[in-house]
């Protein structure tokens, strides 16, 4: 392990979407690192089974579970509630996100609100609820949101992710002013490709080679588990509205979407067997 294993004693971290993938492995990363914790979903069976894997690895420390979908404004505040009455959250991690490949002519509006409802809303939701406590309590706090590349420049075929994580991007860098004298930071980083069950399933149909990545592979959880686990901590403590991009130099080279080169191509039946094979949930 590369920090002090006593680098998060004592905070108490809520990851949204913390069940699975990326959020999974911060998880158990603040956990290693001292933190209690708090993860969210929408499934119950899912956030179970990762509690008892980090409660059977690290007995001693708390962790919570809490149904909720985060696209519905008032199941968060009652999620906030449930996690304040025990102790006030020091960190929240934006980290659930919904997006698939798709052509965005053909998106319905339901389609859309599907994306923007848990990436830009649902974090927004998360976000101001927390602010809103420490703010009242007189309390510091940290949001690290997990963003794209396409944030940056751009997603083609993932339209409205890219619209979301745009605006997490600009809640990031305008709440650093307006909540920094409050004592709380916004931080934020946009991962390259690291693979998870999920995002490969939908987004990435040829597989997770790491052609377009300089650094010649994608990225290990830990690696972006590290990172996150240094944001939050006080070593970051002067570091506010900030997004650290974390992707081998692939914007340099293949940038965001350089898969959407072929999709340019693709043709009805193509789009339709993507649709096919893209998980539900
Ligand atoms: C490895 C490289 C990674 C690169 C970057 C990674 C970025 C990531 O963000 S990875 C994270 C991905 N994780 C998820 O997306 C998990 C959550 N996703 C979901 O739950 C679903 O995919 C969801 C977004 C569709 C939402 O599910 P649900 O609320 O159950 O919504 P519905 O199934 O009712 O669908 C709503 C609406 O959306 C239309 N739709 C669904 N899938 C597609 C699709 N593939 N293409 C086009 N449209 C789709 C669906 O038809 C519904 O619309 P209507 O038909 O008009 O009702
Ligand atoms: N993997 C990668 O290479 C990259 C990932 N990212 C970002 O990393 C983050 C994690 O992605 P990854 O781990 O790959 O994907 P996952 O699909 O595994 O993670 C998404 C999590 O969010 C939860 N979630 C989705 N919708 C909601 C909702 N409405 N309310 C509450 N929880 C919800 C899901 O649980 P449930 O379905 O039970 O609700 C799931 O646990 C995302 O923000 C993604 O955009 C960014 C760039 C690259």
């Amino acid at each position: 392990m590369a920090f002090a294993p006593g680098l998060l004693a004592g905070r108490r971290v809520l990851v949204t979407g913390g069940g699975t993938g990326l959020g999974r492995s911060m998880g158990r990363r603040f956990l290693a690192l001292g933190a209690s914790l708090a993860i969210c979903g929408r499934r119950g069976d899912v956030l179970d089974e990762a509690a008892a894997s980090f409660r059977a690895e690290f007995p001693d420390r708390p962790v919570t579970t809490h149904v909720c979908d985060i696209r519905d404004a008032a199941a968060v505040e009652a999620m906030l509630d449930a996690i304040w009455r025990d102790a006030p959250a020091d960190v929240l991690v934006n980290n659930a996100a919904a997006n698939f490949l798709a052509q965005t002519h053909r998106l319905s509006p339901r389609a859309v609100d599907a994306v923007l409802g848990t990436t830009l809303h649902g974090a927004a939701y998360c976000t101001i609820g927390c602010g809103r406590r420490w703010i009242e309590a007189g309390r510091p706090g940290v949001v690290l949101s997990i963003l794209t590349l396409s944030a940056l420049q751009g997603g083609a075929f993932t339209v409205p992710s890219a619209m979301a994580k745009a605006g997490l991007l600009a809640m990031t860098q305008s709440l650093a002013v307006e909540w920094g004298p409050h004592g709380i930071r916004l931080v934020a980083i946009a991962p390259g490709t690291f693979p998870t069950e999920s995002a490969v399933a939908r987004l990435r149909p040829g597989g997770t080679d790491a052609e377009g990545v300089p650094l010649g592979r994608n990225g290990r959880h830990e690696e972006l588990a590290d990172l996150a686990a240094f944001l939050v901590s006080d070593h970051a403590g002067y570091i506010t509205g900030e997004c650290v991009v974390a992707d081998g130099g692939r914007r340099f080279l293949g940038g965001a979407r350089a898969g959407a080169q072929a999709m340019l191509r693709w043709s009805d039946e193509e789009w339709a067997a993507q649709r096919a094979r893209t998980p539900a949930r």
